[in-house]
């Protein structure tokens, strides 16, 4: 597995590659990886001849200064991780490689119709940084296919507006959210909770089971749904940062013609900030 720090080397390997008529797939992350990347990771491959894997904890999306200086680093442990995976390459830049001039003058990607609303609206700039930095990887990496987890369900919806609006030849894969045994959704960010905390995690993933199962049965009150979940989510001591009940296509609110809902939720839950969805198909 090619280890690669710099653009010149990146592109001089893509562009042999690419002179072997190779098909090539890019995963995004931010590093310390989990088994969450790895199915990124073998979807990757099944779609391409060559897997690139980028790590690069991207300093223009942190909203928080202190989120971003505790963001873990594992490079080594991921890249063995990787070898063992059969990844082809991983491109780990440093950030003064990405932003030569730091982040103030850099010129950036907006998507506008996802970046403000909901996650956005929370966490300013955040969407700004993942789209700025997703399109530099998908110049630099020229790929043919990129996979994103569908747990990071805006980030998704974003990117995939992005392509559209400024023309990517690139197919966006959406892979679905693994998760622990008790139904926790791996990310990086577990690792900041105590064991105690750990314990509670699931119930995350348990509320947004029983919205599902509501919408299902047909109820359609989603104020009532909301408040029922945020209290079920404070009993079991996580404190609701978000929760909202969304059209799974436009992220705008519910209307007679939404065929398919999206419930979000971000908790925080001791340092730890955990998000989670799930999708209800409207029609049955
Ligand atoms: N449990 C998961 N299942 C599937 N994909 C995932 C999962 N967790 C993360 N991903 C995807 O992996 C890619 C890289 O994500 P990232 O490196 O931020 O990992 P993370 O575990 O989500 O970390 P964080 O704690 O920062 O949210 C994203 O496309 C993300 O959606
Ligand atoms: C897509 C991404 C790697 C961009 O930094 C990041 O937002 C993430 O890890 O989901
Ligand atoms: N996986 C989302 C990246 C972030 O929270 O910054």
């Amino acid at each position: 597995m090619l280890i690669i720090e710099t653009p010149p080397l990146l592109r001089q390997t893509v562009k042999q590659w690419r002179q072997e008529g190779k098909r090539i797939a890019l995963v995004p992350t931010m590093g310390n990886l989990h088994d969450g990347h790895m199915a990124l990771v073998d979807e990757s491959r099944a779609r391409a001849d060559i897997v690139v894997v980028s790590i690069f904890v991207n300093p223009m999306q942190f909203d928080r200064a202190e989120d971003l200086a505790a963001y873990p680093h594992s490079l080594q442990e991921d890249c063995e991780k990787l070898t063992r995976r059969g990844v082809d390459m991983v491109f780990a830049p440093a950030a003064e490689v990405i932003y030569p001039r730091g982040l103030d003058s850099q010129t950036y990607v907006d998507v506008p119709r996802f970046s403000g609303i909901l996650e956005g609206a929370l966490r300013p700039g955040h969407f700004r940084g993942v789209a700025t930095i997703v399109s530099k990887l998908f110049n630099l990496v020229q790929p043919d296919v990129a996979c994103f987890g569908q747990k990071d369900y805006q980030q998704l919806a974003l990117i995939r507006q992005m392509v559209a609006d400024m023309g990517y030849d690139i197919d966006i894969v959406g892979v679905p959210t693994v998760r622990a045994d008790d139904g926790l959704a791996l990310s990086s960010r577990n690792g900041y909770l105590s064991a105690e905390e750990r314990r509670l995690a699931p119930e995350l993933h348990r509320v947004l089971e029983s919205v599902v199962a509501r919408l299902k049965s047909g109820e359609r009150h989603t104020g009532e749904l909301l408040e029922d979940a945020a209290n079920q989510l404070k009993l079991a001591g996580l404190t609701p940062d978000a929760l909202d009940i969304r059209d799974a296509l436009t992220l705008r609110p519910l209307t007679a013609e939404s065929t398919r809902a999206v419930i979000l939720v971000a908790a925080w839950l001791g340092k730890a900030r955990l998000i989670d969805n799930a999708q209800v198909d409207l029609t049955l």
